[in-house]
């Protein structure tokens, strides 16, 4: 299916109230983009980095921002920080201009891009959350107690009183995501999130997360590599490719808007010469055979799947177990942009 294809059958990515909370219908949208372009370089080789570029968000909400190396998202999420000056369009902020009150604008907002933020790496953990807590204009005693139970959450509570460049990598990445889910910002951007955390980290970022979210209504954009974060956390996920939204609505319904196109099957008989035939006439993305029983992912229509099947009853083949492929997330993305979603590079931000 192509993006255009998509957009034909889904809703129109500027139609995101649906299952909206009716109490919510009057606020202003939390951030609201309205018609971003943003160009680099000029003559013969401009890049479009975000190519009108139109986005709601309502208050409460976390959106996954999706997209191959160089689909823009980082600029997206700058010029809505006011880090990148626009060509054109305009940005709110919970109803405010961010070009006519910046100040005001940006007063409830935080950020962590590229993987970290800024920490101070004289300063001990605990003194680099109290610095982010002040300069966010929140009294570090009032949100002592958040601190400590992210750096608790954080496996960093042993840590405390460490300066930050004595931590690895990982962990300082950590005391950046501690500070950003302690502020009492209503809007948060994080950008890679995820980038060199372990597993475990992880895990407490998405609870941490849907719980702010749930406790406070913090609205958040998480622009990621990481499928898996985004399906566990984002209500809905936006995709870009080449400066251009070409995909926007939640995760069920984005996968929905993929039929089901591969089959799963298993066998204890499938001996060889069979399975040679199906890969003559199939298209097979897997077959693997484990203590006796192989395993077939067959990606077909319908139509071929009755064939298929036709074909291994022919052959006396006893079936134990059929089942659809469902689409995941990396699936529903990768057929939209013709990308692989890979690791980031990312690099550290300093
Ligand atoms: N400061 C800049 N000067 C020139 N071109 C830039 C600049 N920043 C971004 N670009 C170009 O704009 C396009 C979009 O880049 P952007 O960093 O927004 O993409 P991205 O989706 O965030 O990519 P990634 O996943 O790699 O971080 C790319 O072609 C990039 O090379």
């Amino acid at each position: 299916m192509t993006s255009d294809q998509y957009a034909a059958a889904t809703r129109s990515p500027t139609d995101t109230d649906v299952e909206r909370p009716a109490d919510r219908s009057t606020e202003p949208a939390a951030i609201a983009v309205e018609g971003l372009t943003k160009r680099f370089g000029s003559g013969d080789d401009p890049v479009t980095a975000v190519d009108d570029v139109s986005l709601r968000i309502d208050p409460g909400s976390v959106v996954g921002l999706l997209g191959p190396n160089g689909a823009g998202k980082t600029t997206t999420i700058k010029s809505i920080l006011g880090m990148v000056l626009p060509d054109a369009g305009t940005v709110r902020i919970q109803g405010v201009d961010v070009a006519e009150a910046p100040r005001q604008a940006y007063a409830r907002v935080d950020a962590m891009l590229e993987g970290a933020r800024n920490d101070y790496w004289r300063l001990t953990v605990r003194e680099n959350l109290r610095y982010f807590a002040t300069i966010g204009g929140v009294a570090p005693d009032s949100v002592a107690d958040r601190h400590d139970r992210l750096l608790d959450q954080f496996g960093l509570a042993e840590k405390a009183d460490v300066p930050v460049r004595n931590l690895s990598r990982g962990m300082k990445q950590k005391v950046s995501l501690a500070s950003v889910l302690a502020s009492d910002a209503d809007v948060v951007f994080l950008d890679e999130p995820t980038l060199g955390l372990d597993v475990e980290s992880s895990l407490t970022l998405r609870r941490e997360l849907r719980r702010i979210v749930e406790e406070r209504g913090l609205t958040a954009v998480i622009s990621s590599h990481d499928m898996d974060v985004v399906e566990a956390v984002c209500d809905r996920v936006v995709i870009m490719n080449d400066g251009r939204i070409v995909a926007d609505d939640t995760v069920a319904n984005l996968r929905q808007g993929f039929e089901t196109s591969a089959f799963r099957l298993t066998s204890p008989d499938l001996d060889a010469d069979t399975l040679a035939t199906v890969r003559d006439r199939f298209d097979v993305t897997d077959a693997t055979t484990r203590e006796g029983t192989t395993t077939l992912e067959v990606a077909t229509d319908s139509d071929g799947f009755y064939e298929l099947t036709a074909l291994l009853r022919e052959r006396n083949v006893t079936l134990a177990s059929v089942a659809t492929v469902e689409p995941d997330l990396e699936d529903v993305f990768v057929e939209l942009t013709g990308e692989n979603e890979t690791g980031h590079d990312g690099g550290d931000s300093r």
